[in-house]
């Protein structure tokens, strides 16, 4: 594949390559159909994957079949990327393989080619520090590769071009082998996504709700984590919750978080625990949404999603990445959408009030905050609790008994307990749960009558 994505087995030699590849020298391209190209996120993607943007080059035109770019202005690109001595040309397009060999061939020796995606996947390589995001980055490089190892083995095969890309001979063999570790890869992704379900079940059970935080990438997601979750009791969960974790890492910097991180987010009644994930971006190809899909199941399958949109930016820009992102959660999200306009610290008066309405038809109704000031995140724990699936009310009288106050202990950390009544023999308790716990809560207590009638 073109980039330097590979070598995804981690470890140290990674480490080594992040250092290596902190003074690349890249010149950013783009063509666009028609209007004006615009080079701001594919340079920040750059920076993000650890290059120096040295120049840029746009154009304006109908996609060329053999360059992408007209041919003139591949010699343009030439040109820039001798003058500033770059290693490397990042294009912001989807570029084909032939394409990517036509201008490989037109560059001087040793400049690598790299379209939008392998740079992403170049940053998620670089961020993997779990097993699942590496299995994940190992995934989405084998389906970039599958189509362009099955065109060399068929051109090999028509004995066409033998030695194609200078790479030597192909055949079907490296296609079949590829498919292999795909399938294996998924397998153990699936397994892995059946222990977080199961987790997550088990979680609802002990009476957490589940809320993440989804959004384009740098909305402030990881920020707005940290400023509502709890002051840490990681230790005293650290058995039952073994993914949490005391940092939601922040920068200013396109995808910061690849992996989930959990935190119990301090709200009045509800025990919440709050999921932060990885951003989304436009125009990313569908293996490599699919090859992310179980990181994006934290959100899929929570009680309820918290939509973080940086409000700071133009209305456009806004539209654009809630548009992106309600793309992304569209077809598999179950959970009731709040939408978070977030940095309002950066908004002049008035700008604010112009935003809510210019977007009212994409987001309906949004929670302003500042996760850097705090400003506002008081109304979004009480929208949060509001939003949350209704509890249910219940008043059991029990029996004074060491199994009955267990029960009434149990009650008190799975829902919110409004009243606790003793009296001589009973002790009457007033709570509020969700539906499975009141559940759970009065067979426990026909339990106790019934051992104690026995
Ligand atoms: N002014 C201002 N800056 C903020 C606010 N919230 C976040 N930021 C800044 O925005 C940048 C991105 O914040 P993160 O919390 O890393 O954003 P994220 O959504 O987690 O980003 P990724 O993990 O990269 O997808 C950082 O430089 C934050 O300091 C805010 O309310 N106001
Ligand atoms: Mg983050």
């Amino acid at each position: 594949m073109t980039g330097n994505a590979e070598g995804t087995n981690g470890g140290e030699e990674r480490a080594e390559t992040e250092v290596a590849s902190n003074d690349r020298r890249a010149v950013v391209a783009k063509r666009v159909d028609d209007g004006d190209a615009d080079l701001t996120e594919i340079s920040q993607l750059a920076a993000a994957a650890g290059y120096e943007v040295v120049d840029e080059l746009t154009q304006t035109r109908t996609e060329d079949a053999a360059f992408m770019f007209g041919e003139g202005k591949v010699a343009e690109l030439r040109d820039r990327v001798c003058r500033a001595d770059a290693d490397a040309v990042i294009l912001d397009n989807d570029v084909g393989p032939y394409q990517t060999f036509n201008i490989g061939g037109k560059l001087p020796e040793g400049v690598e080619v790299i379209d939008r995606f392998t740079l992403i996947l170049e940053i998620f390589g670089q961020r993997a520090n779990t097993r699942k995001a590496q299995l994940q980055v190992e995934l989405a490089e084998l389906r970039y590769e599958l189509p362009r190892a099955e065109a060399k083995a068929s051109l090999a095969k028509r004995d066409e071009r033998p030695g194609f890309m200078g790479l030597g001979e192909y055949d079907e063999s490296v296609e079949r082998d590829i498919k292999r570790q795909i399938s294996e890869i998924r397998d153990e992704l699936d397994s892995i996504a059946d222990k977080e379900q199961a987790r997550r079940e088990q979680r609802r059970d002990s009476g957490f709700d589940l809320v993440a935080l989804a959004g384009y990438t740098n909305a402030g997601k990881s920020t707005l984590m940290r400023r509502l979750a709890a002051e840490m009791d990681v230790d005293e969960n650290a058995d039952r919750h073994p993914d949490l974790d005391t940092t939601a890492e922040s920068q200013d910097m396109l995808f910061t978080t690849l992996g989930t991180t959990t935190r119990r987010a301090e709200m009045e009644k509800r025990d919440v625990l709050l999921t932060d994930t990885v951003g989304f971006i436009a125009d990313l190809p569908h293996w490599l949404v699919e090859s992310f899909e179980s990181t994006l199941d934290s959100v899929y399958r929570a009680d309820l999603v918290l939509l973080v949109v940086d409000a700071s930016e133009s209305v456009e820009a806004m539209r654009e990445k809630l548009v992106t992102s309600h793309d992304t959660l569209y077809e598999r999200n179950e959970a009731p959408i709040v939408t978070v306009f977030n940095k309002v610290d950066r908004l002049a008066p008035g700008e604010l009030a112009d935003k809510r309405a210019a977007l009212s038809g994409v987001a309906p109704d949004p929670v302003a905050v500042s996760a850097k000031t705090g400003a506002g995140v008081a109304e979004l724990r009480d929208r949060v609790e509001s939003e949350l699936p209704e509890w249910e009310r219940e008043r059991l009288v029990l029996p004074v008994s060491d199994d009955a106050m267990s029960l009434v202990s149990w009650i008190h950390d799975h829902g919110h307990v409004a009243d606790e009544t003793y009296a001589s023999d009973q002790v009457t308790v007033d709570f509020e749960a969700k539906p499975s716990i009141v559940a759970r809560a009065r067979s426990k207590a026909a339990g106790l009558a019934s051992a104690e009638s026995a």
